[in-house]
């Protein structure tokens, strides 16, 4: 992918009011009232987000704050109760999340227990796009099809060697280590060429070598013109990466800014401190298993 000259450098979010909802230079998702409830509790309610084009977002908060839900209501995965958003300034509310992926926005997910029993080429030829079913049609087609499978050999080869995978192409996905599963998941996103990815905690379970190396993965899709919007815990990963961080408590964005600003925001540090001030020690004791 080479760099997009139209894209702005992300580093013009810089000079932005880091106030949550704030307008964004050029946003590629735009997000408006967008709730979900779960019986009596509201896990989401953003009024408005944009997230910008040809940058790094991260999105933190507590647990329990709605940061999967957002993700999941987003990428065609769950339903909001209300709300709508656009993609490429493009309405994108309620999409199922195959005509969301088609769309260019795509989600990594953990390597699945049926996934783990392929090949890790399987894996990527699984998600190549335009994927053919069984029947009459698909057998009288077969020749067109033939074309569409050595391209997306050719690309599954071409990010195999990208993330260094080249090596365990036939091995199962199964037998991979966390870190290789991680680059597996990019690599399986990336067949489709998105526009914007989203990666829910991709450093979980990496080892601190494997963890680099993912980073700087990251950072260069980034910088060939992709977006990329990342829900994460650590917080070293997000100061070391993201270009802007936006953050939920309760379901709602309370703050947004670029990393160095977010640790002294208030609204932040209540956010953290004020759900573990909420619960006090004694209750982790008592807690049920989760
Ligand atoms: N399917 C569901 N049914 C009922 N409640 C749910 C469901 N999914 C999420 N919730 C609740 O919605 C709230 C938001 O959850 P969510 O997983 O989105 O938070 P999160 O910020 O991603 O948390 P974490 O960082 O712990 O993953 C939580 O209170 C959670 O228990």
């Amino acid at each position: 992918m080479a760099a997009d000259p139209a894209v702005p450098h992300p580093g013009r979010l810089s000079a932005i009011d880091p106030e949550p909802g704030v307008r964004k230079p050029d946003p590629l998702l735009i997000l408006d009232e967008v709730t979900r409830t779960f019986g009596g509790l509201v896990a989401v309610r953003v009024e408005h987000l944009e997230v910008q084009r040809g940058a790094i977002t991260a999105l933190i908060g507590p647990n329990g704050a709605g940061k999967t839900t957002l993700f999941n209501v987003v990428s065609g995965f769950d339903r909001a109760d209300d709300g709508r958003w656009s993609f490429e300034g493009q309405p994108l509310t309620g999409a199922p999340a195959h005509r969301v992926a088609r769309r260019g926005l795509v989600r990594t997910f953990q390597l699945s227990r049926a996934l783990a029993r392929l090949t890790v080429l399987e894996n990527l030829l699984l998600a190549a796009p335009g994927q053919r079913g069984e029947g009459a049609l698909p057998a009288l087609l077969r020749p067109l099809w033939r074309g569409q499978e050595r391209e997306s050999e050719h690309r599954a080869d071409e990010l195999l060697d990208r993330f260094r995978l080249g090596p365990l192409r036939d091995d199962f996905a199964g037998t991979l280590s966390g870190g290789q599963r991680k680059l597996l998941e990019l690599a399986r996103a990336l067949m489709t060429r998105p526009v914007m990815l989203l990666l829910d905690e991709p450093m979980a379970g990496v080892n601190p070598a494997l963890a680099q190396s993912l980073l700087g993965h990251i950072t260069r899709l980034r910088d060939e013109g992709l977006t990329v919007c990342f829900v994460e815990h650590d917080m070293d990963v997000v100061m070391g990466i993201s270009d802007w961080v936006a953050v939920m408590a309760d379901g709602r964005l309370v703050a947004e800014g670029p990393p160095h600003t977010i640790g002294r925001n208030a609204a932040v540090v209540d956010a953290y401190l004020g759900k573990r001030h909420d619960e006090p020690e004694a209750a982790d004791d008592q807690g049920e298993e989760d």
